[in-house]
């Protein structure tokens, strides 16, 4: 697929600044058209090497609860949660939807910021008791203000930052084509996640693009 048949940005007249106090996100709904979309879900849910990691709580193995997968140039090693997870080559869909992520960036984010990605986590999130709990994606290979392009494929879920001092919350749902774009400050400042619902809902795959800097030799 190309990504020229995704509509721009411009056409996409509902993006918005998430009002954060500190911090910069923005929400691009319908960033990928709904045909596009629905195609990704299925390929990428077909295709990619889900696995359900275990990682120790209080000493204690638990399995996390969603699945996932770590795809990206055969540089990036990527060390999350104590899991060192070496990356998976990129597939069609997955370097598709970054060219999207990258158009986004170039076009509307700041040109002080990175808008090229060369590795994505993939999360999925197989019903409402998957979740992923708060967190800031701060670790030191994503750089100091990292750029990272989230993207929602599937079933809409509140998508929660939570001001690290202040506790202030905001809370964006996250719709199927949608991409969230978190910059500057927003890691230092904010943890995110996304919670469990007793609701009866389907699956949703998450595609988070980061831009990882190499370790000097
Ligand atoms: O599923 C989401 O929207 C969030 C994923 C996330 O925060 C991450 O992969 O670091
Ligand atoms: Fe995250």
């Amino acid at each position: 697929m190309q990504f020229s048949l995704f509509e721009t940005p411009e056409n996409n007249s509902s993006s918005h600044q998430l009002p954060l106090s500190e911090g910069d996100v923005t929400y691009f709904p319908q960033a990928i058209p709904k045909n596009d979309a629905d195609t990704f879900f299925e390929q990428l849910q077909s295709e990619l090497p889900w696995r359900q990691d275990t990682i120790k709580l209080f000493g204690k193995p638990v399995k996390i609860p969603r699945l996932q997968s770590w795809h990206g140039d055969p540089e990036c090693t990527y060390t999350y949660s104590n899991l060192t997870m070496s990356p998976n080559p990129w597939t069609e869909s997955l370097a598709s939807i970054k060219a999207r992520c990258e158009q986004i960036c170039e076009q509307s984010c700041s040109s002080q910021y990175e808008a090229r990605f060369n590795s994505v986590l993939a999360n999925w999130y197989r019903d409402g008791q998957d979740s992923m709990s708060f967190h800031s994606d701060d670790e030191p290979e994503l750089g100091i203000n990292p750029v990272i392009a989230s993207v929602t494929l599937g079933e809409a879920r509140p998508f929660v930052f939570k001001h690290k001092e202040t506790k202030e919350k905001h809370i964006q749902v996250l719709e199927h084509g949608s991409v969230l774009i978190m910059a500057g400050t927003t890691q230092t400042h904010y943890v995110h996640g996304i919670a469990k619902t007793a609701k009866p809902i389907g699956g949703r795959i998450n595609l988070t693009f980061r831009h990882l800097i190499q370790k000097a030799r």
